[in-house]
């Protein structure tokens, strides 16, 4: 069987040559979730948007193989390319609140990927969602479709944007901090509502985040990032056991209670930060070399 998204050496640029993705390669199996961590800045979301065909228009792949559920995505046209990944994938986005058109109802937001993109029924589509709302716990749904995004709270917006990503049964979610704009104590229950439906709907996660703790309830396997770079690449219950790059190590150290969301963050060891940048330079450097 295929893995649902094979990631192989995948360098990005910047216009001025700076690399932001360095030869990144991650695997996902189907059904599995996998943890995308590593501080501000290390390329998370660029990978996550990588995936789904939309990284900014100055950022451009250079070298690298994407494969989503074996098929090349580098070897399909735009058209074909935008087609698969409409239908394959879906993002669960990290602020709910500008993810939505603030002028148009809940309703036809939820309904318009499943009609324009996937060519349902206007009914169809409207049973489907409606059973995504009772499966996300919206228990009014009548009211929740004919609100405008501003009439929600940010914990119901995200049930909603969670409801729409699972609706048309994507193989891959791309969950990209999916409750860091959220409050503490809804941050918990839109986590769990997550893994619930990825169980119940087998749909393999590439999920996105900053936060150990995260990683620890959620995923099966976890990539460590630093610089665009993945320092380490292991299953979750072993990177916890026995982290070997020093810098996850220093990132553990530096979240001392990852469990604790209230844990206040320490920065990084900078002796540890210091080696990256020596390792990185030096990679860098090679990597120049056969390509100009
Ligand atoms: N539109 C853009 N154009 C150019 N460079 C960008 C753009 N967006 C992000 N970058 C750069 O790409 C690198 C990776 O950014 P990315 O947003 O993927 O990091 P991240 O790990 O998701 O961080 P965060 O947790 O802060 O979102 C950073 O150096 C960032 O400055």
């Amino acid at each position: 069987m295929s893995a649902c998204l094979d990631i192989r050496d995948l360098s990005a640029v910047l216009p001025n040559g700076q690399r932001v993705l360095r030869s990144v390669s991650l695997c996902v199996q189907p059904g599995e979730v996998r943890a995308l961590v590593g501080e501000s800045g290390a390329g998370k979301t660029m990978i996550g948007k990588a995936v789904l065909g939309v990284l900014p228009s100055s950022v451009r792949i250079v070298e690298g193989d994407m494969m989503l559920e074996g098929e090349d995505l580098g070897r399909l046209q735009p058209k074909a390319r935008r087609t698969l990944i409409g239908a394959r994938t879906a993002l669960i986005p990290q602020d709910p609140l500008t993810a939505l058109n603030p002028s148009r109802r809940i309703g036809s937001q939820m309904t318009d990927r499943l009609v324009r993109i996937l060519g349902w029924s206007g009914e169809r589509a409207d049973t489907r969602i409606r059973q995504l709302l009772d499966e996300v716990q919206i228990r009014d749904p009548d009211r929740v479709l004919k609100s405008y995004p501003h009439e929600l709270s940010g914990g119901m917006r995200q049930r909603v944007l969670i409801a729409a990503a699972f609706a048309a049964e994507p193989r891959l979610i791309v969950a990209d901090e999916p409750t860091t704009a959220l409050d503490v104590t809804v941050q918990k229950q839109i986590l769990r509502l997550i893994v619930q439906l990825q169980r119940e709907h087998g749909t393999a996660i590439l999920f996105v985040t900053h936060d150990l703790g995260v990683v620890a309830k959620i995923s099966q396997k976890v990539s460590v990032l630093y610089a665009g770079k993945v320092v380490e690449e292991a299953e979750t219950a072993a990177l916890f056991a026995s982290p070997q790059h020093p810098y996850t190590r220093a990132l553990m150290a530096a979240t001392p209670r990852y469990t604790d969301p209230f844990a206040s963050l320490k920065p990084v060891d900078e002796a540890v930060l210091a080696g990256l940048a020596t390792e990185i330079a030096a990679a860098d450097q090679a990597w120049r070399r056969p390509h100009g």
